[in-house]
């Protein structure tokens, strides 16, 4: 797909769906600014694939607002996310509930607010958000995680609404299952090897392929959701409460 010299910026650059998409738009012609914390993993890419490292913290708001001065944003991946660990909210710790709201829904949003503007004015743009499955439905243990993918599905539509008229599309990616390393710091090798190895999950480069599809589609076209899942995954379906042991 022949895409003439524009720049995208993906968060979360480093790993997983954001690696993917970084690499594929790059491939596909996009200089692609590759933001990520990991030095070493951002400048490997660098060498191999020609994409612009920034390596930074999302939730060091001056060290973003700097690095994105002046940059003529046409594509903007919203991915960067984390997961906490799967308890009950009532044993969640406090700092992993902020942790979670700060880089899955705030950080996301300060990203969008300092790209949208010239996007805007130059009547030309796509802002990508990476939802969840969890944030579409109730998943025992991730009511935290899924509240933020919830927010994030409600924000991009109503962000529409916002910028009606500029030119500027908005899609929100709702993934189920994807293999990458997102439960690394919260399942140890084996539960990992054995939740990915239970079924056939969707691959980081099925979500980068999608992606490509919708920023193809002409002008008037915006495809401003799709849902990702594995063949394998269903989601909904009631539970029941195990009757107290008298
Ligand atoms: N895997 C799945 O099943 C699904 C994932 N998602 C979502 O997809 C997105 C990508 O996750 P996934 O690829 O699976 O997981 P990974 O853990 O593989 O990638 C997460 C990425 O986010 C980056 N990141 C995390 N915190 C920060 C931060 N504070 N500042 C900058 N970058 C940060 C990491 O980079 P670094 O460590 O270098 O900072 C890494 O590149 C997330 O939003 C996740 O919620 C949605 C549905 C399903
Ligand atoms: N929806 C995914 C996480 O966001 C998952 O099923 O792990």
């Amino acid at each position: 797909m022949e895409i003439p010299e524009q720049i995208a910026l993906v968060t979360g650059a480093t790993s997983g769906i954001g690696k993917a998409i970084t690499l594929a738009l790059s491939k596909a012609g996009f200089q692609v600014i590759a933001l990520g914390r990991d030095p070493v993993a951002l400048e490997q890419m660098q060498h191999t694939s020609g994409v612009r490292p920034l390596a930074l913290d999302l939730l060091d708001r001056e060290a973003l607002a700097g690095a994105l001065q002046g940059e003529k944003i046409d594509v903007l991946v919203n991915n960067a996310g984390v997961i906490p660990p799967a308890v009950e909210f009532d044993q969640m710790d406090q700092n992993d509930i902020d942790a979670t709201i700060a880089v899955n829904l705030s950080a996301s949003l300060a990203t969008t607010r300092l790209v949208l503007p010239g996007m805007m004015a130059r009547k030309h743009g796509h802002v990508f958000f990476i939802g969840s499955t969890a944030g579409q439905a109730a998943f025992p243990s991730m009511a935290v995680y899924g509240a933020t993918k919830a927010a994030i599905s409600s924000f991009a539509v109503a962000l529409r609404c916002d910028i009606s008229g500029s030119g500027v599309r908005v899609t929100e990616i709702v993934a189920g299952r994807v293999e990458t390393n997102l439960y690394k710091e919260v399942l140890n090798d084996q539960a990992r090897t054995d939740m990915y190895g239970a079924f056939d999950a969707v691959q980081p480069e099925d979500v980068a392929a999608m992606l490509l599809s919708v920023l193809q589609m002409p002008a008037h076209v915006d495809v401003t959701r799709f849902d990702i899942l594995p063949t394998a995954q269903f989601v909904g379906g009631g539970g029941f409460a195990k009757k107290d042991n008298e």
